[in-house]
């Protein structure tokens, strides 16, 4: 049996337009990151590809985008799932802050460490923050479990458990998974997915709106490494622009 998996990255976001850095903020999509989410769907239906349940983030970005592509591929009316474990990963005391300005400030080395790191968080987030996530309902259940910043290692740990309950649950029974989400949530799967290294995973850029798909064997193992963008020139050049920011 081979199972089919789609990772969809959010759509070009306001404040990826305005190199801000945004984690759990819920901005949304500007109109050429809508686009991108229609031409995400095109893709998919050019494929062949129809997913039969959708997983999502709680985040408007990565919600609007599920609809957009699934609109266009007419598969709007499939059942969906919605997480805060497939949330963008927390980027604490940064959220809010522009990544150019954060880079001058602090130095390359310290932005890199923040923003790719495995296992090294930004600072916290203060509660009264206006970029903090103090009494949204939609985190009420969190208690003890509601983050103030995260490393990738964090966003890893919160998301396993998703991956192998809920998300291998619908591909065991035969369905295609489109999950649609954030660029590091997203890499957390994909260095799962793919076994990647602490050390690698740092070198990896997941570009807006563009499916990746994995076909997975029995174990749910990648049948080739790394899965396959429906669109990989577009893809490369896209991931590349995410590597560059800040600078
Ligand atoms: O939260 C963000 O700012 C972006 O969605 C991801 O940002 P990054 O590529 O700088 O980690």
């Amino acid at each position: 049996m081979t199972y089919t998996l789609v990772l969809l990255r959010h759509g070009e976001s306001d404040w990826n337009a305005k190199n801000l850095f945004t984690g759990w903020v819920d901005v949304d999509l500007t109109e050429k990151g809508r686009a991108e989410a229609v031409r995400g769907g095109e893709l998919m239906v050019a494929e062949g590809i129809t997913p039969d349940i959708v997983h999502t983030s709680l985040l408007r970005r990565a919600i609007t985008t599920a609809n957009l592509s699934l609109d266009v591929a007419d598969r709007h009316w499939i059942p969906v799932k919605r997480d805060w474990r497939l949330n963008e990963r927390h980027y604490g005391a940064l959220q809010g802050k522009n990544k150019k300005e954060i880079l001058e400030k602090f130095g390359e080395e310290q932005f890199m460490q923040w923003r790719r790191s495995y296992d090294v968080p930004p600072p916290p987030i203060d509660l009264d923050d206006p970029y903090a996530q103090t009494g949204d309902p939609r985190y009420a259940g969190l208690g003890d479990a509601m983050p103030r910043t995260e490393c990738l290692k964090d966003v890893v740990t919160r998301l396993v458990p998703y991956w192998e309950n809920e998300i291998q649950n619908d591909l065991a029974d035969g369905l295609t998974v489109l999950v649609a989400a954030h660029g590091n949530s997203l890499r957390a799967l994909v260095k799962v997915l793919d076994d990647v290294s602490d050390a690698d995973i740092a070198g990896l850029n997941i570009p807006t709106g563009m499916p990746l798909v994995y076909e997975l064997d029995d174990s749910f193992r990648p049948l080739t490494r790394g899965g396959r963008y429906l669109d990989p020139e577009a893809a490369r050049a896209a991931a590349e622009a995410v590597a560059n920011q800040g600078r």
